[in-house]
């Protein structure tokens, strides 16, 4: 067993946050019956802590169902949340209405994860890039066209498809256009979900890339939410890793590859197929976890990992374990971290048993009325006003 330490400080806020985010919660509530009692919730996000500062790329990674997206569409105000507090700048955004939300659309931006479903088929390139421009009743510098072919131009598309439809670009072209219209009003932070895992893997990395490059030039700050580890590690200046409806860890990029400290973080890491396998954080071994995600509607007692952990105790079954800085720069939620301050990296312990498959809550328990999302993107409000 090891005994944690504390470093006093750690958990403190960044003073110079973008955003800040304190126990964030999204419970989807489960309905049943004629008079569409409540009869459960899909706990989806419950109580998320972070801050993202200005100029970083925060990755946040976890399997399928963990919560990403959910956390992505909350602090970009796309749902209301259910408990806990979003500051954006200082502000309090956490409950702000549509209208009031309005002129700060223009400072938080998402990309969405699905370049075919997230343009309008009947609007052309230069409608869809233009259409932040209608909505916030702005006029470029040198015109709307002016502005749109520039945005196409600094995505890598040509400025001349202006009046093309998305059906003429591929899926990697797509995606920047996405992009472009992300950028359009010149945002401060761009919330990302899943870039690039609907594209092919040979148009990612161009993808990945377009997106470095411009916060490079733009000065942006990026929450990138993602599946993939590989994904992750080439933007992500720290990382938050979810598991369900949790952070479990919250760490520098280098640190958290190099030494994983939750179990969690440990075993997908060793999932990562890595040219050298010496080279993998914490040792060679793939650790495969054992049974299935349990249901984000009725999570484990005490350490949600619990029941998957080859480290799990008593102490584990009935105390949840808060997240806690236990090294410079990473946080972490677990009574016996791997990789502690002051040992050997790679001593985990680990059991090989099965692998697990997730099990979304929706095929556990479909919930008989998932609520919607209170605000719809930037381009399905578009195409209403047709
Ligand atoms: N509108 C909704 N109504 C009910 N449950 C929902 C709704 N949206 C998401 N959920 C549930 O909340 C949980 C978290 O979903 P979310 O999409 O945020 O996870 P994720 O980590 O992004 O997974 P994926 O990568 O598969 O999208 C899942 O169990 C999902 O089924």
């Amino acid at each position: 067993m090891t005994d944690t330490v504390k470093i006093p400080g750690q958990t403190a806020p960044a003073p110079d946050a973008l955003l800040k985010v304190d126990g964030l919660v999204k419970h989807f509530p489960i309905k049943k019956g004629l008079l569409r009692r409540q009869t459960a919730a899909v706990r989806a996000v419950d109580g998320l802590s972070f801050d993202v500062r200005p100029g970083e790329t925060l990755g946040v990674v976890g399997e399928s169902g963990c919560g990403k997206s959910t956390m992505g569409r909350l602090i970009t105000r796309l749902l209301e949340p259910t408990a806990g507090k979003i500051e954006f700048q200082g502000h309090d955004i956490t409950h702000l209405g549509v209208g009031a939300m309005r002129p700060l659309r223009r400072d938080i931006q998402m990309i969405f994860q699905d370049p075919y479903s997230s343009l309008n088929p009947r609007h052309t390139i230069g409608t869809i890039v233009s259409a932040p421009f209608k909505l916030q009743g702005v006029t470029p510098e040198g015109g709307v066209r002016a502005e749109v072919q520039r945005l196409l131009e600094l995505v890598g598309l040509n400025p001349e498809h202006y009046n093309r439809y998305p059906h003429e670009f591929s899926g990697g072209q797509r995606q920047r256009i996405g992009i472009a219209r992300a950028l359009a009003l010149k945002p401060k932070l761009v919330v990302a979900d899943e870039p690039v895992s609907a594209l092919d893997v040979s148009i990612q990395a161009q993808v990945v890339n377009l997106l470095d490059d411009l916060q490079d030039e733009l000065g942006l700050t990026y929450v990138i939410v993602a599946h993939d580890l590989s994904v992750i590690r080439h933007v992500s200046d720290r990382i938050a890793v979810m598991y369900l409806g949790k952070i479990v860890e919250l760490a520098d990029r280098t640190a958290l590859y190099e030494s994983p400290m939750h179990p969690y973080t440990k075993a997908l890491l060793s999932a990562v197929p890595v040219p050298d396998p010496r080279r993998r954080g914490g040792g060679s071994e793939r650790i495969l976890l054992k049974g299935d995600v349990p249901s984000p509607i009725a999570p484990p007692s005490g350490c949600r990992f619990h029941t998957r952990c080859w480290k799990a105790t008593e102490r584990c079954k009935t105390e949840e374990p808060p997240l806690i800085a236990l090294a410079p720069g990473r946080q972490v939620a677990c009574h016996h971290p791997e990789n502690p301050p002051g040992e050997a990296s790679g001593a985990s312990g680990a059991v090989p048993v099965e692998i697990g498959k997730p099990v979304p809550a929706k095929e556990a328990e479909e919930p008989e009325e998932a609520e919607q999302p209170e605000e719809e993107s930037e381009e399905s409000r578009e195409s209403e006003e047709e």
